[in-house]
């Protein structure tokens, strides 16, 4: 039996959720919802069967011509699980919707921490999620810090971790929002919500955050630097970034001279070039006066996809970690 999963608001992680769902072997897409008869909505119930995130919106999708199937209440019926993908903070309002109809749910990082029972980074703390009913998957860069220091804290004592997020200012999509000309500390008053985030899956990690934003869609972009005691082989951390499928090592010499670079390789690797993989420079691991320094960038619409399909199968008790990843590396193409 497959796993029934509903996908509450197809937007940019919806949408990619939807498709990574449909991949699977043990999981499978019932729906997704929309809020307004846009091209997406168009898309969503082309290749997944609508329903309106709203209930009253119904007539507006049928005057539309877009085919819906019912309301965001009709899909729960149908579901197992529903992975809410609303703006951030919707999701806590739509909590309530899925307590009433008895369904587990995945939030995202737009919601704050205590919206479910745990937040969740497959690397950093698989084992948190099993059999529970609200998870949320921390966000787009928690994932990738999460990531970096679960490998180095197996590996290394960590003292102190300082990171420093150079964040895109929106998604590619965006045409009401942005930053033409300028870089935005944000928060203004340091440090930024990261930390703290990345305490909920890794709380025993000593890290403080600071974030800006630039004039770009393309991708976050990572300046960490971790104390650590005793000796730190630089060839170590290589060698163990290179095994883990969800990290990609990237090297200036083959071109990588930017995040536009990177992208540019991701246009050719894969749809929607996205980079499910932190995007780390081999040349930025190096160990200097006790600290280990580390450059990375995160595809912030792509990043997290993986993570919400590990969290269903730990939800549902379907796998163990080593094995839902491995299976979700397949069918991603993450190699
Ligand atoms: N875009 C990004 O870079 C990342 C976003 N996230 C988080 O994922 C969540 C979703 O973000 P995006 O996909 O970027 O947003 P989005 O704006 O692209 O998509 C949100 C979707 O939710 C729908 N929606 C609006 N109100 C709703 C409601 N009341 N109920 C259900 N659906 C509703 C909208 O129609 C839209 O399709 C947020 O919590 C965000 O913080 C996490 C990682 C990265
Ligand atoms: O999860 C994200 O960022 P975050 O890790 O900085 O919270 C996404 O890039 C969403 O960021 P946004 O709130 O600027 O749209």
């Amino acid at each position: 039996m497959k796993v029934k999963v509903a996908i509450n608001g197809y937007g940019t992680i919806g949408k990619r959720v939807a498709d990574a769902v449909s991949l699977q072997d043990d999981m499978e897409v019932v729906g997704v919802t929309k809020t307004k008869p846009d091209f997406e909505a168009r898309m969503g119930a082309e290749k997944y069967g609508l329903y309106a995130a709203i209930p009253d919106r119904v007539k507006a999708f049928e005057d539309a011509g877009i085919e819906v199937k019912g309301t965001i209440e009709d899909l729960l019926e149908k579901a197992d699980i529903v992975v809410d993908c609303s703006p951030g903070k919707v999701g806590a309002e739509n909590k309530p919707l899925y307590e009433k109809a008895g369904v587990k749910a995945i939030f995202q990082g737009g919601e704050k921490a205590h919206v479910a029972e745990v937040s969740f980074s497959s690397l950093a703390n698989y084992d948190d999620a099993v059999g529970k009913s609200f998870v949320r998957v921390v966000s787009c860069n928690t994932t990738g810090l999460a990531r970096v220091l679960s490998i180095l804290r197996d590996m290394y004592e960590l003292r102190k971790v300082r990171a420093t997020m150079i964040r895109r200012v929106v998604d590619p999509k965006e045409d009401k929002k942005g930053l033409v000309n300028g870089i935005m500390p944000d928060p203004v008053k340091l440090p930024s919500h990261h930390a703290e985030d990345v305490k909920t899956v890794l709380p025993d990690v000593n890290i403080v955050t600071t974030a800006f934003k630039v004039p770009t869609t393309l991708m976050h972009l990572h300046s960490i630097a971790v104390e650590i005691d005793g000796n730190v082989s630089v060839d170590d951390v290589i060698s163990r970034f290179d095994e883990e499928p969800r990290i990609m090592l990237f090297s200036k010499e083959e071109g990588f001279t930017s995040t536009a670079k990177i992208i540019e390789f991701a246009r050719e690797y894969r749809l929607r070039y996205d980079l499910f993989e932190n995007a780390v420079w081999r040349e930025s691991i190096n160990f200097h006066d006790g600290e280990l320094y580390i450059t990375q960038a995160i595809h912030q619409e792509a990043i997290v996809v993986p993570e919400n399909i590990d969290a269903i199968r730990a939800m549902f008790e379907l796998a163990d970690k080593q094995e839902s990843m491995k299976k979700t590396n397949r069918t991603l193409g993450i190699a």
